[in-house]
């Protein structure tokens, strides 16, 4: 497959080389800062399924520079969506299929409405990756897992096709039957996880120490089931069972990447998570107090001008 990386960060450039390493063509259209850090430092993969490098990673400037793209992977964080749509556009003119990998719900309205319903692929990835100063990848989860599928009935055979590049690939591709219930189960996790995380500043581990601490989490996820609900995606009481489990189960020094971003002092994707989720409950008259005062705790750290 040609695959297209837009947001050759943490995620991008790591599923990008994971491809790339199976022989799969794989482009990052990147911006001028990226552009100079990975034609003077390669790229490299320092990741605990196996280390790898690009030594030469391949670099577009510019959506001109590119024929005939099958795919583009689309990671960029949430407050810098809209500063890709252009690129998009023509890349989607060129015959190419969006997939985006954002934490969140709220950027597939937005790419659908912008690219066309026929674009826009399901999806998102469990994977726990940050870049260090060189701007290698340094991935520090035992998983690294895909999770996509159609959200319009054209877009099955280029699913196939993921599927396929991805078996080939060292990761792992899961094609979903129902991509849209599988994305709003990550949303409902992530807003919990990374919301309990960054209010408090502390790892998993710590928040659970204080049973009044965990069960905001808890609170959180029963709101994001309702929120589904209430937008027809059918998520269960054993849905929030199995994500509270989950939170119970992690290893005590795990944390979010929004967490870890506000550790590092960079902007964080409060708006594109929490802010949208509170949006998408004023559509159907729901509140969630939970999620409004966490949003509201996180909100001085956020660091992004809208
Ligand atoms: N990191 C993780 O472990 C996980 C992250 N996620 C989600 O994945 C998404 C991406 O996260 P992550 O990889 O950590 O983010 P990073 O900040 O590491 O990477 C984002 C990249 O996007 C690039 N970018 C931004 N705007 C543009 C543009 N207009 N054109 C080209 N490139 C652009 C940035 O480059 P530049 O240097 O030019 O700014 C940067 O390299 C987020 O929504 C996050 O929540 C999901 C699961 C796990
Ligand atoms: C929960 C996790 C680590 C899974 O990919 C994630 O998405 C994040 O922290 O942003």
């Amino acid at each position: 497959m040609k695959i297209i990386v837009l947001g050759a960060g943490a995620l991008g450039a790591y599923f990008g080389a994971r491809w790339q390493e199976s022989g799969h063509e794989v482009i990052n259209l990147v911006r001028e800062g990226r552009a100079e850090q990975m034609k003077n430092n390669g790229l490299k993969l320092h990741s605990e399924m196996g280390d790898y490098e690009v030594a030469k990673p391949v670099i577009a400037r510019s959506p001109e520079e590119i024929d005939n793209p099958d795919l583009v992977f689309l990671a960029v964080k949430g407050y810098h969506l809209h500063g890709t749509l252009d690129w998009l556009k023509s890349l989607v003119n060129k015959g190419a299929k969006v997939y985006p990998v954002l934490n969140g719900m709220e950027h597939i309205h937005i790419l659908q409405k912008e690219l066309g319903e026929e674009a826009v692929i399901g999806g998102h990835a469990y994977i726990i990756a940050t870049l260090d100063e060189k701007g290698h990848v340094v991935h520090t989860s035992p998983f690294h897992d895909l999770v996509f599928g159609p959200l319009h009935s054209s877009q099955q055979a280029i699913c196939e096709e993921l599927a396929l590049a991805c078996n080939q690939a060292n990761l792992t591709g899961i094609l979903s039957p129902n991509v849209l219930e599988a994305m709003w189960n990550k949303y409902m996790f992530i807003t919990a996880f990374s919301g309990i995380t960054t209010a408090t500043n502390q790892p998993i581990g710590m928040v659970r120490r204080y049973s009044q601490t965990f069960k905001i989490a808890e609170r959180i996820l029963k709101e994001m089931k309702k929120l589904a609900n209430a937008h027809q995606i059918n998520l269960t009481d054993e849905h929030v069972n199995k994500a509270f489990e989950r939170l119970r189960d992690l290893a005590p020094d795990m944390t979010s990447s929004m967490h870890q971003d506000r550790r590092k002092g960079l902007p964080l994707e409060v708006e594109h998570l929490h802010g949208g989720a509170l949006r998408l409950g004023n559509q159907v008259n729901l509140r969630m107090p939970y999620i409004e005062t966490i949003h509201a705790m996180i909100k001085p750290y956020e660091k992004f001008q809208h």
